[in-house]
This record gives structure tokens, sequence and C-alpha cells, in this order.
């Protein structure tokens, strides 16, 4: 399974406790993150994480274009609804590309545990 983990900077302390929760899960799967969360995750947890660019240098567009190629399985991507983003076109984009090709994508905490525990029952 190979999962993207994405996180605007004022979630990336909530995702990283997500990941230091859910390590044991995570470790079993295939990671790849935007630049600046792949970093704060790794040193933060002992979990291995391909970077891409970071999101605003185009890492959200790296990885939609993953899910364009039917290479990731799953996005979980922190979003902060509260302030704009200068590259907020990549952020649309990348959402609307999940919704194309039906990949599963959890924004927030909550959908995050349901999508990460439904792939890992669905793998069994
Ligand atoms: O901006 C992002 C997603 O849109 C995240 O990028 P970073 O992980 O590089 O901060």
């Amino acid at each position: 399974m190979r999962l993207a983990l994405i996180a605007h900077d004022e979630k990336k302390d909530d995702l990283i406790e997500f990941a230091q929760e859910y390590e044991d899960w995570l470790a079993d799967a295939e990671l790849m993150a935007t630049g600046t969360t792949g970093k704060r995750l790794m040193e933060a947890t002992d979990l291995d994480i391909e970077r891409k660019e970071s999101g605003p240098l185009g890492g959200d567009m790296q990885i939609g274009g993953e899910i364009a190629e039917k290479t990731c399985d799953g996005v979980i991507f922190m979003r902060d609804p509260l302030t704009a983003q200068p590259h907020e076109p990549d952020v649309s984009a990348l959402l609307r590309i999940c919704d194309v090709h039906d990949i599963p994508l959890a924004t927030n905490l909550a959908s995050a545990r349901f999508l990460l525990e439904g792939l890992f029952d669905a793998a069994e």
C-alpha cells in the first residue's frame, strides 16, 4: 500500500501526533510526503518517507501525478481551512484528482483514522 501524507503548517503537529500514534501501521506502508511534511515526520518518527518537493514548489502536483498514474492508494492531507495558501490551485487540483480516480482522501484527523483503518482492513 502506498500512501501520501501532507499537512499545511498549522496542521503539521497534528499529523505528527497522528503518525506517532499509528507508526506501526504506517511502517507497513510505502510512504511519500510533500517536502517539509516529510522532513518533520522523519524527524519525529522512525518512518522512511519519500520526500517530494515542498507543497508551494509543486509537491502537491507531484502527488497528484502519482494518483493519475495509479501509484497512490490513499491521501491524508491535513489542510488548514483558516489560512490562505499561495498555491491554492495546486491544492484544489490534488483534491480533484483524488475524486477523478476515486482515491480515498482524508482532510482532517477524524477521517484520517477511518481512512487508515479502512485501508488496512481492506488489505487483510
Ligand atoms: O503546502 C503543502 C500542501 O499544500 C505542504 O507542503 P510542505 O509539506 O512542504 O509544507
